[in-house]
């Protein structure tokens, strides 16, 4: 890390280059100056706060902590509305957060490619799923579609009750610590096993270790991308692999690559090896086979004509990543919900004792499809916290949003954060109420109001799987333990990092099920 200059020097030159380059581009003649020109008009009829050259309006956000970042964006848009405008440097972005004009956007099958901000994922994602666009994009959702068949996904509930069971027997050991203990990292453990054994077909057991570098590197990684986005001077390529921080994003890359890479070849030769692997109904260890998602990768590039083999690399990142960090921590808020509301955590209970009679049977396909209770629970907690508070699209075709164009060149970011907690569509919004998902409930209401997973063509393929594995580990733990959660809302931080997370983990006391409760 020898060669890399100091965050500051970078960013001083970086301010110095833009400046040349923004007066350069603003005095240039040609489409695209026109382009820019036509941005800069639509989006000075919209209100915003002032934005200054080059840093646009990210100075508001300099000098924030990582902690203060989603605060900030909350206030601003309580304090403009519904549409506004913010400079992300030289791209303007247009803020939405009504139902109405959320689903012009995502009805639209024009617009569907990802904003300029998914380009710091590609390092790590390349152009899997999520970030890529066009026809790449097209034939790739089109071939990766059947892994999520709902037969897929009953052979995955087996899946879902092991990796459970492991988790509840690893929470037994804080059973009666007062104090209270984070939840978040168990969860996050459970969850990568269970996708790494479901997407991959491999046993990571990061629930028996505690310290997996993996993980570690997750974590780093998408707090720098964040950190990245927020700073325009850090945006190329060039100068942020000069810095400090570009420097830490390459070492980790390095890990997560690494180890999709082994994984990749581990499966590959055995694929090839095995005769039984191929024809047979059992797989290496004797188990009862279930295609994995990395199967029918590889089964889909046999010759390498349809997929390479970078191509499979790079959607197993976006797999492996899209798969663990949303659902544990969705699963993370709603213990938190139970844990604060013991009315709703009780009911919960009471369904899974309808269900289960007393038995500590694993859950079966069937048995998840009779939680409705904890479905519309958590649903309302995806509601409150929905895991991905913003997306955006590039605007590729002007798009008309009542009085406003937005034009073709600008960025537009979706909030459904706040379209979550409109009072026009949730009368009481800030109030944790399952009922809300109540089937009479949700016919009424406007369809785009709640889009906890996007909607339209680019919607989260993985929606079902999500839900299902939620109710499957959450079912394990209500049924082993009362819980209870040790901080109050007031008191919680929202972290933004890709995924909208607790700043501080979740905070919970254990008490067995099996003894009377205490008012512990
Ligand atoms: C509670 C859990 C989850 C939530 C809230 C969630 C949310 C979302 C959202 C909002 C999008 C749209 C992103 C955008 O437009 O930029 C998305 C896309 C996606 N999600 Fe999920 N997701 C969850 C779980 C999963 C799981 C379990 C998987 C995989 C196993 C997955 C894989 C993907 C992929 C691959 C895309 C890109 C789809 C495309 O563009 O065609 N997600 N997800």
């Amino acid at each position: 890390m020898g060669v890399a200059m100091s965050e500051v020097a970078w960013a001083g030159l970086a301010l110095a280059g833009c400046l040349g380059l923004w007066l350069w581009l603003r005095l240039r003649p040609g489409a695209a100056c026109s382009q820019r020109r036509r941005v800069r008009a639509a989006l000075q009829r919209m209100p915003g706060c002032p934005a200054l050259p080059l840093l646009g309006t990210t100075y508001r956000m300099l000098g924030l902590k990582r902690r203060e970042l989603f605060a900030s964006l909350d206030k601003t848009t309580r304090q403009y509305g519904p549409v506004f405008r913010t400079w992300n440097g030289s791209h303007g972005v247009v803020h939405l957060s009504e139902a109405e004009h959320i689903e012009i956007v995502l009805r639209s099958t024009v617009n569907i490619q990802k904003g300029y901000v998914y380009s710091f994922l590609k390092p790590w994602l390349g152009t899997g799923l999520l970030t890529s666009s066009g026809a790449k994009w097209h034939s790739h959702r089109k071939l990766i579609t059947p892994a999520f068949h709902f037969n897929i996904l009953d052979s995955f509930v087996e899946v879902f009750a092991d990796k459970s069971e492991i988790l509840v027997s690893r929470l037994e050991k804080e059973v009666g610590n007062s104090k209270g203990f984070d939840v978040y990292p168990y969860i996050t453990r459970c969850a990568l096993d269970i996708i790494c054994e479901t997407a991959m077909g491999t046993e990571m057991n990061a629930q028996d270790e505690t310290d997996s570098p993996y993980l570690k590197a997750v974590c780093e990684l998408t707090e720098l991308i964040i950190q990245r986005i927020g700073k325009p001077w850090l945006h190329s390529d060039f100068t942020y692999s000069l810095t400090d921080q570009g420097a830490k994003f390459k070492d980790n890359l390095r890990i997560l690559h690494d180890f999709t890479k082994k994984v990749i070849k581990e499966r590959k030769e055995a694929m090839k090896n095995s005769e039984e692997f191929n024809n047979g109904t059992e797989d290496l260890f004797g188990r009862k086979k279930r295609m994995v998602f990395l199967d029918l990768l590889l089964e889909a590039s046999k010759g390498g004509t349809v997929l390479s083999d970078e191509e499979i690399r790079e959607e197993v990142d976006t797999f492996m990543f899209g798969g663990h960090d949303t659902t544990s921590t969705s699963m993370c808020w709603t213990l938190y919900l139970m844990a604060l509301h013991l009315d709703v955590q009780e009911k919960v209970y009471e369904e899974q004792m309808e269900i289960f009679q007393g038995s500590d049977r694993k859950p079966t396909m069937k048995d998840l499809s009779e939680m409705k209770y904890l479905e519309r629970v958590i649903k309302e907690s995806l509601r409150l916290y929905p895991i991905a508070p913003f997306i955006t699209r590039q605007v590729t075709q002007d798009i008309e949003i009542g009085e406003y164009c937005l034009p073709e060149g600008s960025q537009v970011m979706l909030h459904i954060y706040h379209v979550h907690r409109n009072h026009k569509y949730f009368p009481e919004p800030e109030t944790f109420n399952p009922d809300n998902f109540l089937p009479e409930r949700v016919l009424t209401r406007h369809p785009f109001a709640y889009v906890p997973f996007s909607a339209g063509s680019r919607n989260c393929i993985g929606q079902k799987f999500a839900l299902l594995e939620e109710k499957a580990v959450l079912s394990a733990v209500v049924r082993r333990f009362r819980l209870r959660a040790l901080d109050p809302p007031s008191r919680l931080q929202l972290l933004w990092e890709l995924v909208l997370r607790p700043a501080d983990g979740v905070r919970l006391t254990l008490q067995p099920r099996s003894t009377t409760p205490t008012d512990y």
